[in-house]
């Protein structure tokens, strides 16, 4: 055991503040108010039980000098006294000797918004990813397990194994179990041992070997479970359900006072997670998504007024769509979510396919699952039905706006048009991840791991401005990364497919914006 252990800096100092503007609490180090650091190697704070039911607790925010903010992860000894630490066994492996500065100094944080003027305050930060010099667990002590929750997306199976292997290579942790079919698997499923062996090879494949699931969040028993098998570390990998899930295990956990870490790994194909630049496996699935793009480029021109219609994910954000149209220079009319549109009159959907095939013969469409809900619920075969998870089940936009489209011109006569629609969104869900989302796979599986190890808890880790962060829970589940369609990455992708904005004299440019996101924080959703 290191010396230092429990000397221990102060984590939560002297007072609590409420702050009416972000409906935050934060604390502060009057009368400098410079930011204290917290956590690592601290030890001073009491466990923290509170009643019967799970609290959320308060954000940790902390202030400094000319408007800083820290917005702080919550760490083992904030509710365990007198954790002892270890000198980092990384310090020892040959693999990392030659690093000058391997160990990220716990000071260290990490700007939310890096675009700033001579008068901008410093404004949020979140603690930097990485080493640390000291560690809150013994090699032989760590009893990690990894569960994987939601949707496929590519790159599941390379965080695992990188998971496995940076605990066992940077760690030399042994005991990890794979907990199969998501939530429910910890109460309802057998566990796998994995070793680097058995995962040598799944970065090549797509899905999970886990198996994943929607649903099934039961608190108590994944808590028991936890705690049953003697688990220490807990990595979740998923998206927005998943880590709102994670959230609320990991405020579990602290009520019971366990030594446990918990640690998100944000999973989604449609980049709907807050804060971070953008989640492993959109790269891959913006890549896969071209390969339907050009086919329905290909049906569409070798045939006479072609329309190639193709759908991509994107629940509510219509990123995939986006990015996808943006790449591939060969679409006429993307459609998302976050953007509403309209079929019939002037400045219409119709309109425009006349016009653009008129003028060229041919059009790609690009639609997001989640666009133009609000008009196929005004039909009568409106399904409100959700899944097991609690999310809202679309109805086939696709299918729909190929029907209304066939429609429309059949019984226009003058126009006879060649209509194939491609719907490719399993497919882009379920293959391996590309090249640069194996990398990033990897870093994100490095972070959560050395923040685990370092005795952070209640985090999700991803790249903030290109540099990994630990970041709080409450922070990512706020609420949805969506597209700002007042943004320049949408007028971008307008100008690329000269579409119309569909905007309706009823309703105003601005208004649109703030409907949309219902507040003032535009820039924050944006993907950076
Ligand atoms: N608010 C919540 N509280 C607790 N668990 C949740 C919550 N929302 C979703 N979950 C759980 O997270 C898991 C995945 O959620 P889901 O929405 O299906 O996928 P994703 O995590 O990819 O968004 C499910 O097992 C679900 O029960
Ligand atoms: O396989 P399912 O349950 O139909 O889910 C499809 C959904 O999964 C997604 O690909 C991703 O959703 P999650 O990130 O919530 O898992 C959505 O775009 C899509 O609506
Ligand atoms: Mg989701």
């Amino acid at each position: 055991m290191d010396s230092t252990s429990s000397s221990a800096s102060l984590i939560i100092p002297s007072f609590r503040c409420f702050d009416a503007t972000n409906h935050r609490r934060y604390y502060s180090t009057l009368p400098s108010c410079s930011p204290t650091p917290q956590g690592a190697g601290g030890g001073s704070a009491s466990i923290h039980v509170m009643g019967n039911s799970t609290t959320i607790a308060d954000p940790k925010i902390i202030t400094g000098d000319c408007g800083y903010l820290l917005d702080d992860v919550p760490h083992l000894s904030d509710y365990i006294q007198d954790l002892p630490t270890y000198s980092n066994p990384l310090q020892d492996n040959p693999a990392y000797s030659v690093v000058k500065q391997y160990f990220v100094d716990v000071d260290d944080t990490v700007a939310e918004k890096i675009v700033v003027s001579k008068e901008s305050p410093r404004g949020n930060h979140f603690r930097r990813a990485g080493p640390r010099q000291k560690v809150y667990f013994e090699s032989d002590e760590v009893h990690a397990c990894i569960v994987t929750c939601g949707g496929l997306c590519p790159g599941l199976n390379t965080v695992i194994r990188e998971i496995v292997c940076g605990l066992y290579h940077m760690y030399g942790v042994t005991g990890v179990l794979g907990i199969e079919g998501g939530y429910k698997g910890f109460y309802a499923r057998n566990t796998i041992p994995l070793t680097p062996k058995v995962v040598n090879d799944i970065h090549k494949r797509g899905g999970t070997i886990l198996g994943t699931s929607r649903g099934g969040h039961d608190t108590s028993k994944i808590v028991d479970s936890i705690q049953d098998r003697g688990i220490n570390q807990v990595y979740i990998i998923g998206g927005d359900g998943t880590q709102k899930g994670a959230s609320v295990i990991f405020e579990e956990i602290r009520r019971r006072g366990l030594k446990v870490a918990v640690v998100g790994i944000p999973k989604t194909i449609d980049n709907d997670i807050l804060v971070i630049d953008k989640s492993f496996g959109f790269d891959t699935a913006v890549e896969e998504a071209q390969r339907a793009i050009s086919a329905a480029h290909v049906e569409s021109e070798s045939i006479e007024n072609g329309i190639g219609l193709v759908k991509l994910m994107g629940r509510h954000s219509g990123f995939i769509a986006m990015y996808a149209t943006l790449a591939s220079r060969d679409v006429d009319c993307c459609l998302i979510p976050e953007s509403p549109f309209y079929l019939e009159g002037p400045g219409g959907l119709f309109e425009y396919i006349e016009k653009r095939l008129n003028e060229n013969g041919h059009m790609v469409i690009v639609v997001a699952e989640g666009a133009g809900q609000e008009l196929l619920s005004g039909n009568t075969c409106t399904m409100d039905n959700i899944d097991a998870s609690g999310n809202k089940q679309l109805q086939d936009v696709g299918f729909w706006i190929s029907q209304k489209i066939k429609d429309h011109f059949s019984k226009k006569q003058k126009l006879t048009i060649n209509l194939k629609y491609i719907d490719p969104t399993y497919m882009i869900c379920a293959v391996p991840s590309n090249a640069s989302d194996n990398v990033y796979c990897t870093l994100l599986a490095h972070s959560a791991i050395h923040g685990a190890m370092a005795g952070y808890t209640g985090f999700t880790v991803g790249p903030v401005n290109g540099k990994h962060s630990c970041i709080p829970f409450q922070r990512i589940t706020e609420r949805q990364n969506k597209v700002v369609i007042t943004d320049r990455m949408w007028a971008r992708c307008l100008s690329s497919t000269n579409q119309p904005s569909f905007f309706s004299p009823k309703q105003p440019f601005e208004k649109i914006g703030d409907e949309k996101h219902g507040d003032n924080h535009v820039e924050d959703l944006a993907i950076k």
